[in-house]
């Protein structure tokens, strides 16, 4: 490439050493890649495939947009994406760039979608109306108070079309069938309308009269019964009153208030003036109104100087945030029509045999919902054109020789002894007989119905051994065990085998829920104890034990003679290994002596001193500190790490926004008892670098739900229990709230303000709960699609014979509730595909 398109002609300093060091960057890019780093303005689509680099592509054109336009701490480029660890990391990678290139460090910021919204929005309060002294960001979950309060005012309100509701579909008057339907509506049904119409209409910019002059277009839709639009305006109205009257605000407040602020013609100016242009990472997660505040930062100068890099197969956020993929796939459109388009279709993440799983899920899928969608239409076929297709044509390619990453598409080298022959080898050769290998000897013994069934049992291990040499190789397995308890063996002989022979590897368990991660960290558990190197990344996110302890501790020191405070308290400790192991109920019937014994009173034991000695601390603090400092002073006491104590300190923040200066233990206690009922409590992300991950330690098993997985990858990755009771799944109706028909108000309700969104006729009920299903069936299969791209060297699937319908823990441990389960149907699809990859 010839020197002036990296530094351009305006540059006054031409440095030879800095043009060779950008043409460095921009030859260890791929040719995808390199049409970023060689945008020079106006708007830019980039099209990539899972694995492609988009990330990678991103900083180094960053950097070279940086030195090139000598971009400055006033006048910089904004890169955004989606999480606060993705964020991270790329930053970390920019960075190093222009460590390398030895240019200052000020030429960009990276940012979060939100926390670029929330930083306009709070410096302009007079503009936004929103002052972060003043006012709390919260994340209400469906039971949260202020949904319920809502819903009890609209109740109030509305006693006719409540009545409506309450008759549903059929009523005989039953005093206690009409009792059992008011539970129903306020504590369920009601709720979780409010909480999905509202999300979703406000997050695409619709007030609450918007939503009702949507519901008034149309007079009586089929089946409309209930005005369902009527109602969530309703809803939605009662909520921003509510969250006003109590200075709170939510998430998609701060993207309406950054909106706000740039509608001023002084403060988008300022912005404008400080932005050279915006590189956007993961576009297709962004719903229109975050689009459109990336849009106006961009447009300071002559043109639109927005680079947009994104999936649309990789749209994994279209049921629960309007960020359906149409919009990556418009500006794509768009953009092509200028030439501005680049697509990146070259991945040296996974081995072939995966890149060909994974392009062969892509094609199934569509042509299978073609098939759904032709049928539909022959069932509405005064309706336009339901919805595009879950994937767009885009098929991963391996990288051609040559290409910057060392290691591309790398194969599995397994020695020729993987798959579930390891676990065969533990039955015929149990190593040392510890307490585990009984276990799983035990366990493999329960299960010895799965060698026994397929064939006699040496001829199995022989012919697996053989299958297993060639699939290896391959680096993708089909498995059908016999239950979930057996699945969670084979990955366990599995894991350990890989770890044994590649220590550096990583490996994860993709999950469709959190209660199955549970299961599977708590089996792996039991089973190898010490064995494999557990990270149950749901068990971090249940950060929500920092509140839950935190409240633990407080109730106790303010009521520390109530028997349940203490053992509460004392149970906190003893699980934060505090204390040592003894009987709780001991110590805690009788708090005072226990506490403060006297002269009569039988002398306490060794093993209970340090417990009574930190409780005693405790209480002292109560005498001593403000309450607000309490917090802190008990995140200490209980050792938390750098993320907890993070975690406790946005806590504090939190409740003394909240408290408004009534500063008193029990009105803590209340606020944080109200924050650990009905709220997600996000726990504080320490920033860590890519390298540095904690989801990707090399001999480490990280168990995580298939949604965080994205962005991330590992040498083996398991996808267990992949049932069509999960995959794709169907939308449900609770046996409770069948009276109002066969459909739920939230799923109608989304569906027709889509369609309106989306300028297309509102949808009858019917047709409206077929579309909604439709959405999530393809979203569902685009999860699937992102979970397989994650593996670089093995991919693993299974989908296991018999599974249980709700995976409550306490449930599954007395393994009696399983049932025959249906694969997911790309299962069946894939063992004809690549029979090689098939395990008995
Ligand atoms: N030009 C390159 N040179 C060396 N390695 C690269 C290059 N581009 C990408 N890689 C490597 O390829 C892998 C995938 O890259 P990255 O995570 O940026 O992909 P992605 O497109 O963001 O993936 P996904 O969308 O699936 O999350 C990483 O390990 C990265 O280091």
């Amino acid at each position: 490439m010839p020197d002036e398109s990296i530094l351009s002609p305006e540059t006054p300093v031409a440095i030879p050493s800095l043009t060779k060091a950008l043409e460095q960057i921009r030859n260890n890019l791929r040719p995808g890649q390199q049409s970023m780093a060689d945008w020079q303005g106006g708007p830019l689509a980039v099209s990539a495939v899972p694995g492609s680099g988009k990330s990678t592509g991103m900083a180094g054109a960053a950097a070279i947009a940086i030195a090139r336009h000598q971009l400055h701490a006033r006048y910089q480029l904004i890169v955004v994406t989606f999480t606060r660890s993705a964020a991270a990391s790329i930053k970390a990678k920019i960075r190093q760039h222009l460590r390398d290139l030895s240019l200052p460090q000020g030429g960009f910021s990276v940012h979060t979608l939100h926390g670029l919204a929330l930083n306009i929005a709070t410096r302009h309060p007079e503009l936004s109306a929103l002052s972060l002294d003043t006012a709390t960001v919260i994340s209400p979950n469906r039971t949260h108070q202020l949904l319920r309060a809502s819903v009890e005012q609209w109740i109030a309100a509305n006693p006719r079309h409540y009545q409506k509701l309450l008759e549903g579909s059929q009523f005989d008057g039953e005093e206690t069938e009409r009792l059992r339907r008011q539970s129903v509506l306020r504590t369920e049904v009601l709720p979780a309308l409010a909480y999905t119409v509202i999300h979703e209409a406000k997050s695409s910019g619709l007030l609450p009269q918007d939503l009702l002059a949507i519901a008034q277009t149309q007079h009586q839709l089929a089946g409309d019964d209930y005005q369902v639009l009527t109602l969530a305006a309703g809803l939605y109205r009662n909520y921003q009153n509510q969250l006003r009257s109590r200075s709170l605000i939510d998430y998609d407040d701060m993207i309406l208030a950054a909106l706000r602020v740039l509608e001023d013609v002084g403060a988008r100016k300022l912005w404008q003036n400080q932005v050279f242009a915006v590189f956007e990472d993961e576009a297709q997660d962004s719903s229109p109104l975050q689009t459109r505040l990336l849009e106006i930062l961009a447009s300071g100068g002559e043109q639109l100087n927005l680079v947009r890099v994104g999936d649309p197969n990789q749209a994994i956020n279209s049921t629960f945030t309007p960020a359906d993929p149409i919009y990556f796939r418009e500006f794509c459109n768009q953009c092509q029509q200028q030439n501005r388009l680049a697509t990146m279709d070259r991945a040296g993440r996974s081995s072939r045999t995966i890149i060909d799983a994974a392009n062969f899920v892509l094609t199934w899928v569509n042509n299978y919902t073609r098939h759904q969608n032709a049928s539909l239409q022959e069932q509405y076929p005064e309706q336009p054109q339901l919805s595009e297709l879950p994937f767009s044509p885009q098929a991963i390619r391996p990288v051609d020789p040559g290409d910057p990453q060392a290691n591309a598409n790398p194969d599995l080298e397994d020695g020729g002894m993987g798959g579930w022959g390891d676990g065969g080898k533990v039955q015929t050769q149990p190593s040392v007989p510890t307490q585990h290998s009984a276990l799983s000897t035990q366990h493999l013994e329960k299960h010895s119905a799965l060698s026994t069934q397929h064939s006699v049992p040496t001829q199995h291990s022989a012919l697996s051994t053989q299958h297993l040499e060639k699939h290896s190789e391959r680096g993708l397995e089909l498995h059908t065990p016999s239950d979930i308890y057996e699945t969670v063996v084979r990955i366990g002989e599995r894991v350990k085998g890989l770890f044994g022979r590649h220590p550096e590897h990583n490996a994860a368990v993709l999950v469709r829920t959190n209660d199955q991660g549970l299961f599977v960290a708590s089996e792996l558990r039991r089973l190898y104890p010490n064995e494999i190197d557990i990270f149950d990344v749901g068990d971090r996110d249940r950060q929500s034990h920092v509140p839950r302890e935190i409240l633990s501790l407080l109730q106790f020191i303010e009521r520390p003679h109530s028997p349940d405070n203490l053992k509460a308290a004392l149970d906190v400790l003893l699980n934060r290994k505090l204390i040592p192991s003894q009987d709780l109920n001991a110590l805690a019937t009788a708090p005072e002596t226990f506490l403060y014994p006297g002269p009569l009173d039988p002398p306490i034991r060794d093993i209970s001193r340090s417990a009574r000695h930190l409780c005693r601390a405790m209480l002292r603090a109560r005498m001593e500190l403000p309450p607000y400092q309490l917090i802190t002073f008990l995140a200490l006491t209980l050792k938390y790490n750098q993320t907890e104590l993070a975690t406790a300190d946005k806590l504090g923040d939190r409740i003394a926004i909240q408290a408004s200066g009534e500063s008193s233990l029990f009105r803590i206690v209340e606020i944080l008892t109200e924050i650990t009922q009905t709220e997600q409590f996000e726990p504080v992300d320490v920033e860590s670098s890519a390298e540095d991950s904690p989801y990707t330690r090399p001999g480490q098993l990280t168990i995580i739900t298939m949604h965080k997985a994205k962005g991330l990858d590992w040498d083996y990755v398991f996808l267990p229990f992949l049932q069509e009771q999960n995959l794709p799944g169907s939308l449900w109706v609770t046996p409770s709230a069948k009276f109002l028909g066969d459909y739920t108000l939230a799923e109608v309700a989304r569906a027709q303000i889509r369609a309106s969104l989306h300028e297309k006729p509102l949808p009858s009920v019917a047709l409206a709960w077929e579309q909604a299903e439709y959405l999530k069936t393809a979203e569902e299969f685009r999860l699937l699609y992102v979970a397989m791209t994650r593996a670089k060297r093995l991919l693993w699937m299974s989908a296991a014979k018999r599974a249980p319908f709700s995976w409550n823990l306490a449930n599954l441990k007395r393994r009696n509730n399983l049932e025959e389960k249906r694969p997911c149907p790309v299962i069946p699809a894939l063992k004809q595909k690549f029979p090689q990859a098939v395990v008995f």
